[in-house]
């Protein structure tokens, strides 16, 4: 199927609009502002607690994975919002399961966060 889009699309590097679906994500998602808000939370305590480069790059990874299931949630409900607008059950479990995802990253990254930081403060104490 052709598409007006495809014939009048720009050649160049789409980060740009890349940055524009993150910042429009930050803007519209209340949950997008909290893991930002965590993020930079793990950031000082990971500056100031001394993690090891292996301690970033799980942080990095589970937080990374935390912002990538918003951001397909995000867009897993617009889809949905505009292909079928109306109240269907299976609309409604698509949106549960991507939340789920988003749940299940969120702890993941919370036990791992644990498991980093916990025997930091408790050393400090
Ligand atoms: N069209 C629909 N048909 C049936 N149930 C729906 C529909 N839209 C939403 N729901 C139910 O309401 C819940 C919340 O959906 P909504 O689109 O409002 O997401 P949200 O509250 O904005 O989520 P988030 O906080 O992740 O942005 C869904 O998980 C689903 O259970």
């Amino acid at each position: 199927m052709g598409s007006d889009y495809k014939g009048n699309k720009p050649n160049r590097l789409g980060v740009k609009y890349a940055v524009n679906g993150i910042v429009y994500a930050f803007r519209s998602e209340m949950n997008m502002k909290v893991h930002f808000v965590v993020l930079f939370i793990v950031l000082f305590c990971g500056y100031a607690l001394g993690v090891s480069a292996t301690e970033w790059m799980l942080l990095t990874l589970t937080i990374g994975a935390v912002l990538i299931c918003e951001l397909f949630n995000t867009a897993m409900e617009h889809l949905l919002d505009y292909l079928a607008p109306e109240i269907h059950p299976t609309v409604g479990k698509i949106k549960d399961l991507t939340a789920g995802a988003v749940l299940v990253a969120a702890f993941t990254s919370i036990i791992i966060g644990l498991i980093i930081f916990l025997p930091k403060f408790l050393l400090i104490l």
